[in-house]
């Protein structure tokens, strides 16, 4: 049985800046995850984002594999994904829909796929208003993170080429029977998230767990609880490089509960020429850099070619 987490709540209106980068950073070297509140985005918004994003995927299969994931943008349908090879071979029991960078200069051909507006008329401006909402909450946050390890405050944005992000939003939807099968299914089996950060909203249905400590055996689930009207944020793989490890990017996976469950993922990324490599301030001579510089594009695609067979 999963223990319950008490995460930290930051709270990203506070005019005490200082007080709330600390708390990030000590939430970040105990957890990887913390809540984040007060973060802009309205409660009213998000109940739309989940409502269009109930229409689309009960749309019946023939419809929504028209808009099928081409460039890591549109339709993954259950069982496309599997994030746990090792754990499960039948892949992961959710079905997900993805929305890349909106004013990407690169993406000349318009690569994001959108449903047919006859279908879902409110479905594009929907996604694309809580995108930018996103992405605003998103970068006031990483300047928090920038203090937090004592940087400037526009580091993040400056280094990572925040101006022109590569965040992709992801919708989920885990239909509530995956536990009726026999073999072990998950909802997201065992993973960490390959970016610099992850903004989460759910419906506030459960089933989200995270394991503090991967190199622990067996590996110790707790339940990270909602709490309405915050983001869950966490740490992905490149926050962790750039930070030696000091910053974690925790396991975390989605049980199956029996009830169906919607939810919302945000995925901050450097922009893809961006170099990733350990901060002075996270390294020297009793504490080396684990890992060699990597460019964030050539890093994110490798992880994702890992994650979904060889198709890309
Ligand atoms: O649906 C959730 O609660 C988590 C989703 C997740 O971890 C992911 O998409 O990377
Ligand atoms: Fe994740």
């Amino acid at each position: 049985m999963a223990e319950a987490l008490q995460l930290p709540v930051i709270d990203l209106s506070s005019p005490d800046r200082l007080s709330s980068a600390n708390s990030i950073r000590q939430a970040c070297i105990e957890y990887g995850f913390f809540y984040l509140s007060n973060h802009g985005v309205k409660a009213e918004l998000l109940r739309e984002v989940l409502s269009e994003s109930r229409k689309f995927f009960s749309l019946p299969v023939e419809e929504k594999m028209k808009l099928a994931r081409k460039e890591h943008r549109g339709y993954s349908p259950l069982y496309d994904e599997n994030l746990d090879p090792a754990s499960s071979s039948k892949g992961d029991s959710k079905q997900s829909y993805y929305v890349g960078p909106l004013d990407d200069p690169m993406d000349q051909i318009k690569l994001n796929q959108w449903p047919p507006e006859d279908i879902l008329p409110s479905w594009r401006p929907t996604m694309e208003s809580y995108y930018r909402e996103l992405e605003s909450a998103g970068k006031r946050l990483l300047s928090l993170v920038a203090l937090s390890l004592s940087l400037d405050e526009d580091f993040f944005v400056r280094v990572g080429g925040l101006d022109k992000p590569t965040a992709f939003l992801r919708l989920l939807h885990y239909p509530g029977d995956a536990i009726a099968s026999g073999e072990e299914i998950y909802g997201a089996s065992a993973h960490s998230d390959y970016g610099m950060i992850t903004l989460l909203a759910t419906d506030g249905v459960p089933g989200l767990q995270i394991c503090r400590d991967k190199s622990k055996r067996p590996f110790i689930w707790e339940d990270v609880p909602h709490i309405e009207g915050t983001f869950i944020v966490n740490i992905g793989d490149m926050m962790e490089r750039w930070t030696n490890c000091l910053f974690r990017s925790t396991l975390h996976r989605v049980m199956p509960t029996g009830q169906e469950r919607y939810s919302v993922a945000f995925f901050l990324d450097p922009d893809r020429d961006c170099i990733v490599e350990c901060l002075p301030s996270c390294c020297g001579e009793s504490c080396p850099s684990k890992f060699s510089p990597i460019r964030s594009g050539d890093y994110l695609k490798e992880r994702l070619r890992v994650t979904y067979g060889f198709a890309t």
